[in-house]
């Protein structure tokens, strides 16, 4: 079957006298992004002790893209991703996943398009202790009520280098192998989008480069979207594009790739 981009189609007709034939059919193609935030606003407390999070941040993640996004500790980067991914309710805007706002979907329905569109990765792996690697990486199929077709799950740790570690618990493996499984983990159902929230954090520098490398292979092969957020220039130089945020709002938004240093000027000026 052909798979069609992931572009929104509006067509419109305009009825027109003098028989009530079709006058015109318009026909426009329009990107359609794979995450929207629109006027978003989270506050968190209440009277005078309101935290304005984030403050009307409007952005767009077009699909098979790499974002970073970067800016000081409270500047509202973990509140963005959350907001994004459906898992923190924002007080005023909206948010859309895959063209699908998250708004006025009840608990269920949000925590359904969460499990089938989308794939998480946090700095502290979150694996399962209990279970295999390869366990791990099917729980998502599980959850969702699917089993994995016949070596999807072997092809899945092969694709992060760990063919043979599929038996070994978490705690069997290092730091960096147990982020690629989180990752493999991430990636089962080929979710529309992956947030990343501080992915490398907890890595020295070679399993880092290894779990970017996964996470640009999710981008460039897989037309997969990557939100991640970093504090490291030397990850954020993976990307394709670097939000900054500061005191709840988008103060720059660098689109491109950028040398880790530039990155780091960048980041130095803005805090
Ligand atoms: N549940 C909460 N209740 C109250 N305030 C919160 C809550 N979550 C976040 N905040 C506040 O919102 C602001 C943004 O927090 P957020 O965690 O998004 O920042 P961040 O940029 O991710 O910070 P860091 O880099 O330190 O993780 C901070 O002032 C924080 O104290």
């Amino acid at each position: 079957m052909l798979a069609l981009p992931p572009t929104l189609v509006v067509v419109r007709l305009c009825r027109s006298p003098p028989r009530g034939w079709l006058k015109s059919v318009t026909t426009t193609l329009q990107t359609r992004q794979a995450v929207e935030l629109h006027g978003v606003t989270r506050r968190y407390g209440t009277g005078e002790q309101t935290v304005t999070a984030l403050d009307r941040v409007s952005v767009g993640f077009a699909p098979a893209s790499f974002t970073a996004v970067m800016g000081p500790s409270g500047s509202g980067k973990s509140t963005l991703l959350h907001c994004a991914a459906g898992l923190d309710r924002v007080s005023e805007g909206r948010v859309l996943i895959d063209g699908v706002e998250l708004g006025p979907l009840r608990e269920k329905a949000r925590t359904r398009l969460r499990r089938d569109r989308i794939g998480f990765v946090f700095q502290a792996f979150n694996l399962v202790g209990a279970l295999t690697a390869a366990q791990n990486v099917e729980l998502p199929l599980r959850l969702a009520g699917r089993r994995a077709a016949v070596g999807q799950v072997d092809a899945m740790l092969a694709e992060v280098g760990l063919a043979d570690r599929a038996g070994h618990r978490p705690s069997e493996l290092s730091g960096g192998q147990q982020q690629r499984v989180a990752i493999a983990r991430a990636l089962a159902t080929r979710p529309v989008v992956v947030f990343a929230d501080e992915p490398t954090g907890a890595l020295d520098a070679s399993a880092s480069r290894e779990v970017l490398r996964l996470l640009r292979v999710a981008v460039d092969r897989h037309a997969q979207t990557v939100v991640m957020v970093t504090h490291d220039p030397l990850a954020a130089a993976y990307a394709d594009r670097v939000l900054f945020l500061a005191d709840g709002a988008i103060v720059e938004d660098l689109h491109g790739p950028h040398g880790a240093e530039q990155i780091a000027t960048r980041m130095a000026a803005l805090s």
